[in-house]
C-alpha cells in the first residue's frame, strides 16, 4: 500500500475560513489538503486550483491517490486536514447533495453501483434527479431528448433500450459518460474513462473529449488516467502524482516531460509528443 510522510498541515481555524475564500473562477480549490485512513496518508499535503474552463489531466501509477483526489473534487469524501472549495462552496459548510447536482462524475465505483436491470436510457436520464436507478421519477420529452442526444454524442444511441448489466465494459463507460454530461455540469470529473475500451473506442472517446475541450460552453474538466496516450488534445493542465504527493502540476506542456514522468512512475521513461498526442516508452 502506498504511503507518504505528509508535511504537517496546520489545523484550519474559523479565522482561516473567513480570510481564504476562493474567487468565482476557482472551480476547485484545495489548500493544505490531506487524506488519512487507518494510519496511512493517502494524499497530502495538496495545494491545487482548477480555474473555469481549464481542462486537467491527472496521471500517476497505481495507488498514487488519483481516485482519492477526484472523490474530494466530487464532494464524495472529506479531507482529513485542509480546506476544499468546490464551485465557490466550502466543503463542510454546504449541502453536498445540492453541490453534487452541479458536478458530473463518471467513475468505476459509480459503474459498480448501477442496477443491472436498468435500461441505458434510464441510467442516463436519472442523472437529472440525482438518483441511480429509476424510482418514482417521471421523465418528460425534454429529459428523453437530452439523454438520447448525449448517448448519440458518445456513439451509444443504439444501446438506449439495452439493460446495463448486459453491456460490455466499453459500452458501460460510454453510458456513464453520457450520464455525467446529462445535467450539463459545471465541473466534469472522469476517472479512467478509457479503461476497458478497445482501440477504436479509445480513439472515439479521445475525439469526443477533444471536441468537448474545445467547446467554449463545455464544462471545466478533470480526467484521471494511467496512460499518456489518452490525453485529449486541447487539455490545458496536468498533474503528476506519486505516493499521495504532487510530482509536478501546471500547464500541460511544462508538466509533461520525460523527467517528470520518470519521477512519477519511478523508472526511466521517454515521452514523445506528436500532433498533440503523447506516448511514452522505457528508455
Ligand atoms: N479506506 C482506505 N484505507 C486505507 N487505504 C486506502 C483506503 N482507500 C484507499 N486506500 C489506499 O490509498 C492509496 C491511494 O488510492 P487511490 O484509489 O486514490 O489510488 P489511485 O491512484 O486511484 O490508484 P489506481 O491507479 O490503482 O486506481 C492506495 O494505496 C489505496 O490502497
Amino acid at each position: 500500500m502506498a504511503t507518504v510522510t505528509a508535511q504537517p498541515v496546520p489545523p484550519t481555524t474559523p479565522g482561516d475560513l473567513a480570510d481564504d475564500r476562493p474567487h468565482a473562477d476557482e472551480i476547485v480549490r484545495m489548500r493544505g489538503v490531506s487524506v488519512r485512513r487507518g494510519g496511512n496518508t493517502l494524499l497530502g499535503a495538496i495545494d491545487w486550483t482548477v480555474e473555469l474552463d481549464e481542462r486537467w489531466v491527472v496521471i500517476g501509477p497505481n495507488g498514487a491517490g488519483k481516485t482519492t483526489l477526484l472523490r474530494l473534487a466530487a464532494a464524495e469524501m472529506h479531507a482529513t486536514t485542509g480546506t476544499v472549495d468546490l464551485l465557490s462552496e466550502r466543503m463542510g459548510r454546504v449541502n453536498v447533495f445540492e453541490l453534487r447536482e452541479r458536478i458530473g462524475l463518471a467513475s468505476a465505483s459509480l459503474a459498480g453501483r448501477v442496477p443491472a436491470d436498468e435500461t441505458v436510457l434510464d441510467v442516463v436520464r436519472s442523472a437529472g434527479y440525482g438518483v441511480l436507478g429509476t424510482w418514482h421519477e417521471t421523465y418528460d420529452a425534454l429529459d428523453d431528448g437530452r439523454a438520447e442526444a448525449m448517448l448519440e454524442v458518445l456513439g451509444a444511441d443504439r444501446l438506449s433500450h439495452r439493460e446495463y448489466g448486459t453491456l460490455s465494459s466499453g459500452e458501460r463507460q460510454r453510458t456513464l459518460l453520457a450520464r455525467a454530461l446529462m445535467t450539463d455540469p459545471e465541473l466534469l470529473l472522469l476517472d479512467e474513462p478509457a479503461s476497458g475500451l478497445d482501440l477504436g473506442g479509445r480513439e472515439d472517446l479521445v475525439a469526443g473529449l477533444t471536441a468537448l475541450a474545445a467547446d467554449p460552453d463545455g464544462p471545466t474538466m478533470v480526467m484521471v488516467t494511467h496512460h499518456v496516450e489518452e490525453i485529449p488534445p486541447g487539455f490545458t493542465h496536468g498533474m503528476l502524482l506519486r505516493e499521495g504527493g504532487i510530482v509536478a502540476q501546471g500547464l500541460l506542456d511544462d508538466v509533461m516531460t520525460s523527467e517528470n514522468l520518470s519521477a512519477a512512475f519511478d523508472q526511466p521513461l521517454e515521452l514523445l509528443s506528436r500532433r498533440g498526442r503523447f506516448s511514452a516508452y522505457r528508455r
